[in-house]
């Protein structure tokens, strides 16, 4: 196979760009239309609900008709949907989820091309019924491994960024044999340049949102990361910041002390000399962070007795961004991350992302802090 021609997966390219396109604005209507701060304060998570089924309802569907031989490996299934009281709901997603399907066709040039080429159904043509929905959701069953194509999604990655008003991401991978070669990341809260101020979290409902948010994230494996607005425009590539000591370095770290422990992180800093604050967000939009330099290391510690298994879907796409943008990532011990056992990462336990020249060092310092801990055997 010749791995750098940049017609390698091109068409896989393109399509999951426009099925992460449809799939980042219909979030984003959702997280206007139906999270306010009364769902807020009543901690109550149906609009994520509604986003993250509708979500993986179109990538799936997009997916299906371009590569129907195709296993899809999805965070979501349409158990809880199926039941008689989810009538609404099944609903209010039959209606997002195709006018997603219709609308976008026109508007994504990407799509538009490669839904021209004869080989492939085009949609959006006619809606789909309730059970081709459901269907589609369900499309992500697969149990993934070692053989052939297969990709991993996350509807909406960062469920609680996504409720809070922060970060959230939509991340679609595909892979070959167990090794992710394709990642698309959209992150609709992102800012295109990371100096420009945050946005400001728990600005909920109608109002404009502002215009240098959402971007989204491209990587092939050989073939370099890219960013671009995910309106449109212009890739450009994203390299990893070169510092030249770690004692420069800041960390990018999930928001959730349950999904990585803060406290192992502090001490890792304070092994390496690393005085900047963590920088804390939600989802995989960690890894496009240091992809592009706003912070150096992303550390995913395991929390309690360790016994967590990490999902693909929560780190395929990412991982390739900061592999492809000069970075390595490997769990906790130093281990590859291996794609091709399942659903899960069962063979590795957290995660530690870094530019290539340092993630030894910081490989040495997670491993003196958890023995200090007592937890060494992680
Ligand atoms: N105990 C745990 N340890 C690590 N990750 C966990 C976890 N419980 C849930 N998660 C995962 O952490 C993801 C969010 O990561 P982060 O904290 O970096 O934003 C969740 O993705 P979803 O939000 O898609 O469900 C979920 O899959
Ligand atoms: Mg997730
Ligand atoms: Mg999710
Ligand atoms: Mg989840």
């Amino acid at each position: 196979m010749s791995s750098s021609s940049s017609a390698q997966y091109a068409l896989e390219r393109s399509i999951a760009i426009s099925a992460v396109e449809r799939a980042c604005s219909l979030t984003d209507k959702v997280f206007r239309n139906l999270v306010t701060a009364d769902t807020v304060t009543k901690k109550d998570k149906s609009p994520v609900t509604v986003g993250d089924y509708s979500a993986q309802a179109v990538v799936n569907a997009i997916l299906g008709s371009h590569f129907p031989e195709d296993p899809i490996v999805g965070e979501e299934d349409s158990k809880d949907l199926q039941k008689p009281e989810s009538e609404a709901l099944r609903k209010q997603i039959f209606g997002l989820a195709n006018e997603a399907l219709k609308n976008s066709a026109q508007e994504c040039p990407a799509v538009a091309e490669a839904e021209s080429k004869p080989s492939t159904q085009a949609l959006g043509d006619r809606e789909l019924t309730e059970k081709e929905l459901l269907a589609a959701i369900d499309r992500g069953s697969a149990e993934g491994g070692a053989e052939g194509r297969c990709w991993a999604l996350d509807p909406i990655d960062g469920t609680k960024g996504f409720l809070r008003g922060g970060q959230y991401a939509v991340c679609l991978a595909f892979m070959v044999d167990g090794l992710v070669q394709v990642g698309v990341m959209g992150c609709p809260n992102l800012p295109h340049d990371a100096s420009s101020a945050k946005p400001k979290e728990g600005e909920f409902g109608a109002g404009e949102k502002r215009s240098d948010l959402g971007t989204l994230f491209i990587a092939v494996r050989g073939q370099g990361a890219f960013q671009r607005p995910i309106q449109g425009g212009k890739e450009e590539k994203i390299t990893m910041r070169q510092i030249s000591s770690l004692s420069e370095a800041s960390f990018c770290e999930s928001v959730e002390a349950g999904h990585s422990s803060h406290g192992t992180n502090a001490r890792i800093a304070e092994l390496l000399g690393i005085t900047a604050p963590s920088v804390r967000m939600d989802s995989q939009a960690k890894y496009a962070s240091i992809s592009r330099g706003d912070g150096d290391v992303y550390l995913r510690l395991p929390v309690g007795d360790g016994s967590y298994q990490e999902k693909i879907w929560d780190h395929a796409s990412g991982s390739l961004l900061v592999e492809e943008a000069g970075g390595k990532v490997s769990d906790i011990r130093g281990k590859s991350l291996n794609f091709g056992v399942g659903r899960t990462l069962r063979e590795n336990r957290g995660v530690v992302a870094s530019r290539k020249e340092v993630h030894s060092k910081v490989i040495d310092a997670v491993r003196k802090a958890l023995e200090e801990e007592g937890r060494g055997h992680l």
